[in-house]
């Protein structure tokens, strides 16, 4: 009898990560634009306040708040107007005691005041007197310099994702480039002689190549590169030719198929031959996703990746495997997940960690529940139909309807 020796999730992800760890990830200057969807490779500081002056959030008259106590629509205090602050100007008056100037929205707020009506609530009875109808607190209408963003100030670290947010505050900055990681480079081999294309009408035995679709998608949902693709039929001297003129351009390698113990199943003698390390992991305590091979070759630097064929298997162990290894070496965040409720009792594989899919609803109450979406993981149906994944340890007796868990969103 041939049993797999199989790794938990942590030690595969553990083993993987030690092999990688030493080359690092490569870095790259980009322009702020072109760095959307890249993850941050330094800490970015704030070198100066932002904004730099006190700023008017509305079109009014800056005050000093104390003048305009008890002000009321029935009983205006009279102001005398001293001036007025130009947009892209300073405010070069100093207001005082009984005083008011105007400020346009976004303009300077001059020393002495602490805070901004708004013009509505002002009548002006001569261009040299303002009757104010409203009583403001300090700081009314007022953003504070540094408000926004303070001197020395860490704003954003290393391991951030840059949405468009993020290149908002980048120029506010005024830095127009930034070190992002390179993104990994990966080649997706798809084997099996019953594949035919998505254009293809299958003969019976054959079915349609779901993995390559399927593993580019969600490479690219990662912010991975695809560097090359190809499928082939089950042939070890094909394969290992293959994988080879793959690896010098490419960080990661994946083979989908024949990664279990069939007679045509090559996947793991190949990259034993070919990885200057050989095989770390044949085999994962993980349900789907049992037969994952990894390996890596140092001379190249690629990692290799075996999954298993079926296709929700195949996806779920690349996301977590080499998604968990890109956020391990760039530092960027997991996705949140989200609290629910299991709507239902679910038993646990005895000695595996289980990746169980769920789709979730919402009560009456508010609350998430997750509803278990059951089937075989050669279904790619379970997938379409889940929302997300709960992942359930390897000792433990399995979940109790009520029980709270995370679920992960895909
Ligand atoms: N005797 C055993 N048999 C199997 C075991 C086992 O432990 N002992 N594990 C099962 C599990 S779990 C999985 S997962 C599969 C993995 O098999 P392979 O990685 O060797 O993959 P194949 O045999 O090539 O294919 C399995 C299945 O998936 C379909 N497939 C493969 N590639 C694609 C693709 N690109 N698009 C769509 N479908 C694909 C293939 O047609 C097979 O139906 O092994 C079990 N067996
Ligand atoms: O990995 Mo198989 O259950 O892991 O489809």
């Amino acid at each position: 009898m041939k049993l797999l020796k199989v790794d938990t999730i942590d030690e595969a992800r553990r083993k993987i990560a030690d092999a990688v760890k030493e080359k690092g990830r490569k870095t790259v200057k980009k322009g702020i634009l072109d760095a959307v969807g890249y993850v941050l490779a330094e800490d970015i500081c704030c070198s100066e306040p932002v904004p730099a002056f006190r700023r008017s959030t509305v079109d009014g008259y800056a005050v000093r708040s104390l003048d305009t106590g008890g002000a009321s629509e029935n009983m205006p205090v009279f102001l005398k107007i001293t001036g007025e602050v130009q947009m892209g100007c300073p405010a070069e008056m100093k207001l005082h005691a009984g005083e008011c100037v105007y400020v346009p929205t976004g303009g300077m707020v001059p020393d002495g005041a602490d805070a901004m009506v708004m013009v509505e609530f002002c009548e002006l009875f001569s261009s040299e007197e303002a009757a104010v109808y409203k009583a403001v607190s300090c700081g009314a209408y007022v953003v504070q310099a540094g408000e926004d963003m303070k001197a020395g100030e860490a704003v954003l670290k290393r391991g951030r994702k840059i949405r468009p947010q993020e290149a908002g505050a980048l120029a506010a900055l005024g830095i127009t480039g930034v070190q992002v990681y390179e993104p990994f480079c990966i080649s997706i081999i798809s084997t099996g002689d019953e594949l035919v294309s998505p254009q293809e009408a299958p003969s019976p035995g054959q079915v349609r190549d779901i993995n390559t679709y399927g593993l580019h998608a969600l490479a690219l949902k990662l912010n991975f590169r695809i560097q090359h693709e190809t499928v082939l039929r089950d042939d070890r001297t094909l394969l290992k030719n293959t994988v080879k003129s793959f690896m010098p351009d490419s960080d990661i390698v994946v083979v989908s198929g024949g990664s279990s113990q069939g007679k045509k199943d090559v996947t793991a003698s190949v990259i034993e031959e070919i990885a200057s390390e050989g095989v770390f992991t044949h085999g994962l305590a993980l349900k789907p996703g049992k037969p994952t091979i990894t390996g890596y070759d140092e001379p190249s630097g690629t990692l290799l990746l075996g999954l298993p064929g079926h296709p929700a298997a195949a996806m779920m162990v690349f996301e977590i495997l080499a998604g968990w290894l890109w956020r391990e070496l760039t530092g960027e965040k997991e996705a949140f997940g989200i609290t629910a409720v299991m709507s239902t009792n679910l038993p646990s594989a005895p000695g595996r960690q289980t990746c169980q899919l769920v789709k979730l609803k919402k009560e009456e109450d508010g609350q998430n529940v997750a509803v278990p979406v059951l089937g075989s993981s050669g279904l790619i149906t379970i997938l379409t139909k889940a929302d997300g994944y709960v992942i359930t340890g390897e000792h433990a007796e399995g979940l109790k309807k009520g029980e709270q868990v995370t679920v992960y969103l895909f």
